[in-house]
């Protein structure tokens, strides 16, 4: 784990960002920030009226700079967009550890199917939705310091994070 650093989850729409991320926080005793409840915090709005009201564009713009915002040696969940502009993922690598959670899409896709608060599971088909997660697949494992299988329960993927951060 980069000295001073954040703990950057990044994953698909399911992959447990946000569950392990705040698991993590407790055992790790560092701050955890999900940045997806922090847009909706700034914003005042849920992530799907962001995403009818302004458009996805904007929401991306937020993320990436509520993001950056937030102060050093947390434990950060971002949502799956995050990879949207290649500069915050190069500003990650600069700014801690990326993990990506990682699990096949079959199981992400039934995590995910029809929830109401992920705009995009609501209005992609299960095809396109297959084909965003070959695609971001590849960009999630090149920015990777370290990917963990989360096909298991939460707290073995929550063990093997901390046992290869503490290696990293
Ligand atoms: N090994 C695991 N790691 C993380 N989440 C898991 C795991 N196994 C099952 N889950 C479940 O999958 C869902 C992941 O949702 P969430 O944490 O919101 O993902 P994300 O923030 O990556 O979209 C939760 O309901 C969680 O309980
Ligand atoms: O993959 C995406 O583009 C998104 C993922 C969501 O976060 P989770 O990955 O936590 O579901 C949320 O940021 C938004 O609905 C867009
Ligand atoms: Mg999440």
């Amino acid at each position: 784990m980069k000295e001073n650093g954040h703990v950057f989850l990044i994953g698909f729409m399911g992959a447990g960002k946000s569950t392990i991320g705040r698991l993590l926080a407790d055992r790790l005793r560092k701050d955890f920030i999900d940045v997806d409840a922090l847009i909706v915090q700034k914003e005042n709005k849920s992530i799907s009226d962001i995403f009818s009201e302004h458009g996805e564009a904007f929401f991306r713009e937020k993320e990436a700079a509520y993001l950056k915002k937030i102060s050093g040696g947390s434990i950060i969940a971002t949502g799956g967009g995050i990879l949207y502009f290649s500069e915050t993922l190069e500003w990650m690598k600069q700014n801690g550890t990326i993990v990506y959670l990682q699990a096949p899409f079959s199981i992400l896709y039934e995590r995910i199917f029809q929830d109401s608060n992920r705009p995009l599971a609501m209005t992609k088909s299960e095809a396109s939705l297959k084909e965003l997660y070959s695609k971001r697949h590849d960009v999630y494992s090149s920015a990777a310091d370290l990917i963990v299988p989360t096909d298991c329960r939460v707290e073995e993927s929550v063990d093997l994070i901390i046992e290869r951060l503490q290696k990293d």
